[in-house]
């Protein structure tokens, strides 16, 4: 029988770019409305991986993947087309990239893409995006201004709106705050964490804090390969690798 809370079940996952082999044989189950947290040093390979779950580094000349990522069940590259995953895996990337035009067709901007044009389901679906990454009172009465006029952290949010417009499943976010103040990130934080109770969440971070704030699982890669993969309390509390301790507490990264 299929495991229901299984998300992504990643199996022998290898990933190069050219000759450089940048992914070690990767396992990791993700479980559905779970948060898992990625953290390791820079450049050991976390945001090639977040970015292998949807299929993001296909846009990369001269990748190759090894292994297999299933999402409930089936193989995203081969049983999966790019775009239909993309729906159901969204991204936030690290600094907010909202387009330059209105908040309102911004996150209308997706849904218009699959083809919905009404302009009442448009109106719902961009006031729901907003109220569910907590910037709708920040923007409810500008939806016509542009996005890019405002704050970083409520750029952020707009970004977040964006992605959940389209209703996926899982939330890819490779590091949503190192752009933001300490407010801000808060306010991200508490949304991913609202954000639990319908989606699955998986976030590439440098700041241990937020891990051990808002994870469940915590994953520890070096220099490719997973090291440690346990539930968030275990990784912070008691790591089994000497390298996650060494890393946790700052003696190396
Ligand atoms: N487009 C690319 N072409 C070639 N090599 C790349 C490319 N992107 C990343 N790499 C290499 O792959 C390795 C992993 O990079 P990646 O960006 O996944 O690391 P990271 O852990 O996310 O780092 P950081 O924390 O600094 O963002 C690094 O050695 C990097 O130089």
């Amino acid at each position: 029988m299929s495991d229901h809370t299984l998300k992504f079940d990643i199996k022998d996952l290898d990933f190069f770019y050219e000759d450089f082999q940048a992914l070690k044989n990767i396992q990791m189950e993700i479980k559905t409305n779970e948060i898992t947290a990625f953290i390791g040093p820079s450049g050991c390979g976390k945001s090639t991986f977040l970015r292998a779950l949807n299929r993001m580094n296909d846009l990369i000349e001269g990748t190759r993947v090894e292994g297999k990522i299933y999402l409930d069940g089936e193989d995203v590259y081969d049983k999966i087309d790019a775009i239909t995953l993309r729906s159901r895996v969204g991204m936030v990337f690290q600094k907010p990239n909202p387009f330059p035009m209105s908040v309102y067709d911004n996150i209308a901007y997706g849904p218009r893409l699959n083809g919905i044009k009404k302009k009442s389901i448009l109106n719902e679906i961009v006031e729901r995006s907003l109220r569910q990454a907590a910037v709708w009172d920040e923007c409810k009465d500008k939806l016509k201004q542009n996005a890019l006029s405002f704050s970083g952290g409520q750029q952020q949010r707009i970004c977040i709106a964006r992605a959940l417009a389209v209703e996926p499943e899982v939330l890819l976010m490779d590091e949503p705050t190192s752009a933001l103040d300490p407010i801000s990130t808060l306010k991200i934080e508490d949304l991913i964490t609202e954000l639990k109770k319908d989606y699955t969440i998986i976030i590439v971070t440098h700041n241990m804090q937020q891990a051990a704030r808002i994870s469940d699982k915590t994953a520890f890669f070096l220099l490719g390969e997973l090291l440690e993969f346990d539930t968030t309390e275990t990784i912070f509390s008691n790591p089994k690798n000497k390298k996650t301790e060494d890393y946790i507490t700052g003696r190396f990264g």
